[in-house]
């Protein structure tokens, strides 16, 4: 299965102009082959929170068709990233993942609100899980803080994910936490830890790229650079249960303990 991260720029509070750019990044995925191709996170709106009611999407309806008609365009499954959702309770910090046929089979509201970025000011926290199964395997999605929280990954590989995305607009300045969470969830785990960062600055924040696809053992086989662009790796996804046969820490477990 061949995964592209589309590493790109985000037009602060600009959605139309960056759906234009999501069009471009689908083409080149597809142009190189990918089965999967991931958007940072809120790549609708950047982290424009003080305009974030006006410019947030009315029930995903858009972005929602939107994404629909370009994964069943191009027959490319699409972890799009995350966006922000408006419902009449608020707005959430929301991942959308579009099936090649077109149907949109997950939307996963951000659990873990960062208070640095004054999310809690002006988003609502989730309060479902982010699984979800595509090409008959259970995958979940995260959302950039989120990852900080073990807990919570592992949950979801307890349930049964073999592939863990994480969406993420992670400021350049911690990007050696970013590697460095990312690598321990995926060892500790034993699955495909697969993440898109966004790169470029809004007036706040420069943002640190380096997206990465780590493997169950826990190498790390693409990684990205500050640059916007398009990395991917192709991976197995049988390679989970071969880490976990070597080292079965799923039946070693002792959750009555903790
Ligand atoms: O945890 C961090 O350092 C970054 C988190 C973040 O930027 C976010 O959740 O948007």
């Amino acid at each position: 299965m061949k995964i592209g991260l589309a590493q790109m720029d985000i037009s602060f509070g600009r959605p139309d102009e960056n759906k234009k750019q999501v069009q471009k990044w689908v083409e080149k995925a597809d142009e190189a082959g990918c089965d999967i191709v991931v958007f940072p996170e809120l790549w609708t709106t950047g982290y424009d929170l003080t305009r974030i009611s006006e410019i947030a999407d009315e029930d995903a309806k858009d972005i929602s068709g939107f994404l629909s008609e370009l994964s069943s365009k191009y027959s490319i499954h699409i972890i799009g990233g995350s966006i922000a959702k408006k419902t009449e309770d608020g707005v959430s910090n929301t991942l959308l993942v579009a099936e090649n046929s077109g149907n949109i089979i997950k939307e996963y509201d951000k659990l873990h609100l960062f208070k640095l970025m004054d999310e809690h000011h002006y988003l609502l926290p989730g309060k479902e899980d982010g699984l979800f199964t595509l090409m008959d395997t259970v995958m979940a999605g995260m959302i950039c803080y989120d990852i900080r929280f073990p807990e919570w990954f592992r949950r979801h590989v307890v349930e049964g994910a073999k592939a863990v995305f994480v969406v993420a607009q992670w400021p350049a300045e911690r990007i050696s936490h970013w590697k460095t969470l990312l690598t321990a969830r995926a060892i500790e785990n034993q699955c495909f830890v697969i993440a898109c960062n966004r790169t470029g600055s809004d007036p706040k924040n420069e943002f640190g790229g380096h997206s990465l696809i780590i493997n169950p053992w826990g190498d790390i086989i693409a990684e990205g650079t500050l640059e916007e662009e398009l990395i991917t790796a192709d991976i197995d996804l049988n390679e989970a249960a071969e880490v976990r046969k070597k080292i079965p820490i799923f039946q070693d477990r002792r959750p009555e303990f903790y």
